[in-house]
């Protein structure tokens, strides 16, 4: 066995890259399963806790091939008689469910697909996502994954991640350890409370998380096996939940203050005890009230990041940095108004002023007076201070009241509309038509998830803005023709940072996550849009070449790690790049002995 075992781990691949250290090629960290691109061409065997064979190997997801295994394979692994005779392709499987999940007319059916085939043939569906990403992505992401997620107890069949509630108090670490996998890379957790701009869904987030992660995995590249999505279930206040009698989680109303806080901590400690210090953990759709105190407490010891706030804000500055070559002018040229002054909005407004700050050598406080928010109560402004929540006090700026977002908008003349409050139809045809009348061509970008709750559709912003917004949103919207000219809104979503920032900091061994790591992805994002993107007034690429995009995120991350000195991969590869692209997960079946 043991013999066999280190045939498997650490790849050994051929030397492929430019490195100092070859120990360190065929995935930055094991590869116990054969699933990086730099192991493509080696044997596998398929362990289980013993080799898989026979009636267990079909059922398991990580090894099945359906009919696509050999007939050398079925001879070998006491397949025979346990499949039809025909051998077929992976790429003629991947056709064919194609084929099947488009004769689904609703979203929440092909999700379904999507979700059985995960639990199926892993691979397959790794295939179909990273080929078909521009149409799976609305499927198993936003915009269907919330929809999955308020009705996730009664299409529940099998269960994904861990699910960890109350009743496991004291005895959270036990539970991790009820987890098939041992090397841990990716965590994304969330306890449910505001999941998109849904609102609390309780136990029934998991969807995020593990939706987040299969996208870790198919645009990132981290393998899955090194993925873990959790949910912490710590009660909900959602009464419709409470009542609904296929609702998954805790009957209960939230637990708050001590409790809360205590479990949290349970929970922290227990990840870093069972996977060590290099276990990149995602807060996902936690509330503001939890999210910026969680980041706050954990970033000195632990590797977090928080996806709403840290990795919108960089995906969104990368989205301004781009739409800057077609607007003109620079950062601090701009003025920004913000609809919703919560984990999104006060994230990407800090970016915003961290890179103004860098570029001008101006103190932060100083940037910080080019940017505004709007939340429920009118403009935030320094009269307001005393009873504003501490991560919005930064911005409260000398101004008279005012009391809502168009007169805002028409009292600070913004260049750039940004909306984060989860709202739906808030920017409305007054406000677009407002900052029209005096932008060439203002930039609006309408953020909250899902599709529901977008700030405006792309038709309602080009038609309003006469064609003239520079438009993007947080959940996939079609192209809109306007006046015979083709519109093309980018989606501004935090999915093109986080897998090649996890990869990133992964591959470098990354202890901590710097605020100029966020910056680095965001920078190297920007750098990916094309001329030919900007002529269809898109700010971001497109998905299609999102592994490309993924790997130069990956290493300008890494590369600030390294240099920051919090990277413990020694030596550093020289070409991160491709480092990068041979740590990704590769879908392909291997070939078993
Ligand atoms: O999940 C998404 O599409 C983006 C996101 O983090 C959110 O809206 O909370
Ligand atoms: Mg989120």
């Amino acid at each position: 066995m043991e013999s066999t075992m280190k045939g498997v781990r650490g790849g050994g691949a051929p030397c492929v890259l430019d490195m100092d250290d070859a120990a360190t090629v065929g995935g930055g960290v094991e590869d116990t399963y054969g699933e990086d691109r730099a192991t493509e061409e080696q044997l596998v065997t398929p362990w289980t806790v013993s080799v898989a064979s026979g009636y267990n190997l079909l059922r398991d997801p990580r090894y099945n091939k359906g009919l696509a295994f050999t007939e050398k394979e079925r001879e070998t692994h006491y397949l025979r008689g346990l499949l039809p005779p025909t051998v077929i392709s992976q790429e003629l499987q991947e056709r064919k469910i194609m084929h099947n999940i488009r004769q689904y007319q609703l979203p929440l059916q092909r999700y379904m697909a999507m979700m059985d085939l995960q639990e199926g043939n892993e691979r397959l569906f790794y295939k179909l996502l990273i080929d078909n990403v521009e149409e799976l992505l609305p499927i198993v992401y936003t915009p269907t994954v919330g929809e999955a997620c308020q009705k996730y107890g009664s299409i529940f069949s099998r269960p994904q991640g861990l699910y960890i509630s109350l009743k496991e108090k004291g005895k959270i670490l036990e539970v991790l350890k009820n987890w098939p996998e041992r090397s841990i890379q990716v965590i994304v957790v969330t306890d449910g409370e505001r999941i998109l701009g849904l609102g609390d869904l309780g136990c029934q987030g998991m969807g995020i998380p593990v939706g987040k992660l299969s996208l870790y995995t198919a645009l990132g590249g981290v393998r899955p096996s090194a993925c873990l999505p959790i949910t912490l279930d710590v009660g909900t206040n959602n009464e419709q939940l409470l009542n609904d009698e296929f609702y998954i989680g805790l009957r209960q109303r939230r637990a708050t203050g001590q409790e809360y806080a205590d479990f949290v901590h349970e929970f922290m400690s227990a990840v870093k005890q069972n996977y060590g210090e290099k276990v990149l953990i995602q807060f996902e759709d936690f509330a503001n009230h939890n999210a910026f105190d969680l980041l706050a407490r954990y970033g000195t010891t632990h590797l977090v990041f928080n996806d709403d706030i840290q990795g919108t804000a960089s995906v969104v500055l990368a989205g301004l940095v781009a739409a800057l070559r077609l607007v003109g002018g620079t950062l601090a040229e701009h003025t920004y108004l913000f609809l919703g002054a919560g984990e999104a909005g006060t994230g990407i407004a800090e970016l915003i002023a961290l890179e103004m700050s860098r570029q001008t050598k101006t103190p932060i406080e100083e940037c910080r007076k080019k940017i505004w928010l709007v939340d429920s109560k009118g403009l935030i402004v320094s009269k307001r201070k005393e009873s504003l929540q501490h991560f919005k006090k930064p911005w409260a700026h000398e101004h008279e009241h005012v009391d809502n977002l168009l007169d805002a908008v028409n009292t600070i003349k913004p260049t750039v509309l940004i909306g984060t409050s989860g709202k739906g139809q808030t920017f409305t045809q007054e406000v677009v038509e407002a900052i029209s009348s005096f932008n060439e061509m203002p930039i609006i970008l309408a953020l909250s998830n899902p599709t529901s709750q977008a700030e405006c559709t792309a038709e309602q912003a080009y038609t309003w803005s006469k064609g003239r917004a520079v438009f993007a949103t947080g959940s996939p919207f079609d192209p809109v023709e306007y006046n015979g000219k083709i519109h093309v809104p980018g989606q501004a979503n935090n999915a093109y940072i986080f897998p090649g920032f996890g990869l990133g900091v992964v591959m470098s061994g990354a202890i901590r996550v710097h605020d100029d790591m966020l910056l680095a992805a965001s920078e190297a994002l920007a750098q990916q849009v094309t001329q030919e993107n900007f002529e269809k007034g898109l700010i971001y690429p497109p998905f299609s070449n999102i592994r490309k995009i993924s790997a130069h995120i990956a290493a300008n991350v890494a590369a600030k790690a390294y240099e920051l000195g919090l990277a413990s991969r020694r030596p550093r590869p020289k070409d991160l790049v491709k480092y990068a692209e041979s740590c990704m997960y590769s879908p392909i079946y291997r070939n078993y002995r």
